[in-house]
């Protein structure tokens, strides 16, 4: 598989999710944050908003952090001048491909959207802008006039066209063929965005990827408009442990990002959150438990310091008898055979009573309990 340049949007499409707002030093903190990972573009924002976004989107311009910064754009000359106006390198031109869009939207005709799409890219690139055309909502457009509008788009100089499945509707198979069909008949660079309103975000994208796009749109934890995007963590830690493909990018530090986004954005990382959730290294089960503490890579695809987490074993109601002696070893305790099994029951029966798994000091009260039972049966035994 070639190589594969990530592009972030968390700062463009993230912060459309609905009731998200970053300030603008969480912008200029989360431009840094991501060029410290090692993405290839961030999409800035959007300049023609004016105000408090186009100046969040100077400031990192100016910052020069060594990659691409992109600012969106609607096929609009003027919205063109604006991205100019804050110095990104790169801009996206967006115009929908859908009749659905342009009929109803746009209330315009597919000869308007071809037109309106040219005159901004040659516009932009007469500015020596690095372009991305973006086809909105591709994946519900009829194929004959997506494949003339990426034909256009490149005569035009378009560097690449980014293939939107705006209201996520896809399915890796079908857009497998979308994409390799685009690729065959036009030859242009493809960029994947892909929406996750039926969970099938980052599956999308690599099934873009698998037919020849280079290009992955991702934003960080998936934020996004309605259920999101295709998650930056998961789309780079897929590409390198399925697609066996590392792109570099300094994954140790995603643990960090994903949290600091997560509080910027208001949205909390729930605990079984893909790649950098606080529990998706945490094992329970004894079945489990005994695998990863004889080989972790028995229950594990990767290491947890990989993402900058770390690898939990918690005692609860599903654990057995060898996690409950290597839990002891580090208090110190040698448990017997016996010893483990009884403390088993114990473990099973409060974990229960309390619906969760126990923490150190209600272990160590466990054994301390059992260790005075002992003693007073024996005292019993011996009559003291
Ligand atoms: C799928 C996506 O994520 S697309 C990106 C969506 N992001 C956003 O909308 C967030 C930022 N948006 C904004 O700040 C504003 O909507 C602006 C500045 C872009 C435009 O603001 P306004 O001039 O107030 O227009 P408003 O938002 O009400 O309507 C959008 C207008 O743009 C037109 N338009 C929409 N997309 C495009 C496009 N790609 N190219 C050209 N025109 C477009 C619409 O037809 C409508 O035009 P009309 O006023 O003639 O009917
Ligand atoms: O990226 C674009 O230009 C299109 C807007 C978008 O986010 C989408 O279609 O999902």
């Amino acid at each position: 598989m070639s190589n594969v340049y990530i592009v972030d949007t968390t700062l463009r499409d993230g912060e459309q999710t609905a009731g998200v707002v970053f300030a603008n030093e969480e912008k200029v903190q989360i431009a840094k944050m991501l060029a410290d990972l090692g993405v290839y573009q961030i999409e800035a924002g959007i300049p023609t908003m004016g105000g408090d976004e186009k100046e969040a989107i100077k400031k990192i311009c100016k910052l020069d952090l060594g990659v691409s910064i992109m600012g969106w754009n609607r096929a609009v000359i003027k919205d063109i001048e604006e991205s100019i106006a804050c110095g990104v390198d790169a801009v996206a031109i967006s115009i929908s491909t859908s009749d659905i869009h342009i009929k109803h939207k746009l209330k315009k005709d597919r000869d308007w959207v071809l037109k309106s799409m040219v005159d901004a890219t040659k516009f932009a690139k007469k500015h020596n802008l690095y372009v991305s055309v973006n086809a909105e909502d591709a994946s519900r457009s009829n194929m004959d006039f997506l494949i003339k509008f990426a034909k256009e788009a490149k005569e035009a100089g378009a560097d690449r066209l980014r293939y939107c499945d705006t209201v996520g509707m896809m399915e890796p198979f079908s857009i497998y063929e979308h994409i390799r069909r685009i690729i065959d008949e036009v030859g242009i660079n493809i960029e994947m965005h892909t929406h996750n309103d039926f969970g099938l975000a980052t599956a999308n994208t690599l099934a873009g990827i698998r037919a020849g796009a280079k290009y992955a749109g991702v934003t960080v934890n998936g934020l996004g408009e309605r259920a999101g995007n295709a998650a930056l963590e998961e789309v780079v830690m897929a590409l390198k442990y399925i697609y066996k493909n590392d792109l570099g990018i300094k994954t140790h530090l995603l643990k960090e990002v994903c949290e600091y986004v997560s509080k910027a954005s208001g949205r909390v990382l729930p605990l079984s959150k893909t790649i950098v959730g606080h529990n998706v290294f945490a094992h329970e089960s004894g079945i489990h438990t005994d695998g990863v503490l004889k080989d972790s890579k028995t229950y594990e695809s990767f290491t947890p310091e990989e993402v900058g987490l770390q690898r939990q074993i918690l005692i609860g109601k599903h654990s057995g008898r060898n996690a409950i002696v290597a839990k002891f070893r580090e208090y110190e305790i040698d448990l017997t055979p016996e010893e483990a099994e009884e403390i088993l029951k114990r473990v099973r029966s409060l974990s229960v009573q309390l619906k969760r798994s126990l923490f150190d000091k209600e272990l160590i009260y466990l054994y301390n309990e059992m260790r005075e039972e002992k003693i007073k049966d024996v005292n019993l035994q011996n009559n003291i």
